[in-house]
């Protein structure tokens, strides 16, 4: 059965004072789809992510959520209120605050106003973080200050705060940047659980971690989307290993040809 498209973007466009960063991308994102997008430095990658979530403006094109809602010109928190929440690559998360606290914070945050003023959480908000704190592997470090978890702990919590927001689709940022080889296989595993409720695009050079774990994989060159595929087909086009090649990156080009 086909699913419905969650993210559809149309001649996506992004200029910084005359340089095309993004030249005419076309992107359709799938529900419960993983998505990794992978390519060079400098061809876009971060970018889509900014445009998507409304830190960046396109100067043209569209993006159709759920084949319904344009959020191009929307702002960054009538898209958070959608369902599409970001993670970026440093972790943002309150280190003298406990787990659980970032993780209330991170639930209070996307409410309403007379909600916020409310001291206490109900049981069903603590049933969402007991679900959070399971799903993300921090259930027996809720009352430990962030401070004192590991970067993949950390990096964990990060997404676990994006997901008390119940997203639709998450985008993430070279996840798994800086963790031990259990941590990579851990959020790997993570990001698929996330997937049975959630789209997720997820931007990483880590060749091994891209094909362990993707299904679909979009190249992206000099702002252009250059093919898609499986990993196994786009690391049999020529063009991939040309433009790692063309940028000096021989060890990206050897990973994604091996
Ligand atoms: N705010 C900005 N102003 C001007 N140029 C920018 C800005 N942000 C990004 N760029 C440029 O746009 C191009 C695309 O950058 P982007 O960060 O999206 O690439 P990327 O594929 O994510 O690269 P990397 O893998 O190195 O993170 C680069 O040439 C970058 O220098």
């Amino acid at each position: 059965m086909s699913r419905q498209p969650i993210l559809s973007c149309r001649n996506i466009v992004v200029d910084f004072d005359g340089f095309k960063a993004i030249q005419g991308v076309d992107l359709t994102i799938e529900e419960g789809e993983i998505r990794f997008l992978i390519g060079p430095n400098g061809a876009g990658k971060t970018t889509m992510l900014d445009v998507i979530c409304g830190k960046t403006r396109a100067l043209s094109g569209q993006i159709w959520f759920h084949n319904r809602i344009d959020i191009v010109k929307k702002q960054e928190h009538e898209i958070v209120n959608l369902g599409i929440a970001r993670k970026f690559q440093a972790p943002s998360i309150f280190l003298n605050l406990t787990v659980f606290e970032n993780l209330e914070l991170a639930m209070k945050q996307n409410r309403h106003l007379w909600a916020v003023l409310r001291a206490r959480i109900d049981s069903g908000q603590r049933k969402r973080m007991m679900e959070v704190l399971a799903q993300i592997g921090l259930a027996d470090q809720a009352e430990r200050k962030a401070g004192l978890l590991s970067h993949g702990q950390k990096q964990w919590l990060e997404i676990g705060m994006q997901l008390m927001q119940e997203p639709k689709l998450l985008l993430l940022d070279e996840p798994i940047a800086g963790m031990t080889g259990t941590e990579r296989e851990r959020t790997g595993e993570l990001i698929r659980e996330i997937a049975q409720t959630c789209s997720v695009i997820v931007v990483e050079h880590d060749m091994d971690f891209v094909r362990t774990f993707s299904k679909q994989v979009t190249v992206m060159h000099e702002g252009k989307i250059l093919c898609e595929g499986t990993m196994e087909q786009v690391q049999r086009d020529p063009r991939v290993a040309e433009v790692y090649l063309g940028k000096g990156k021989a060890e990206h080009a050897e990973s994604v040809a091996t």
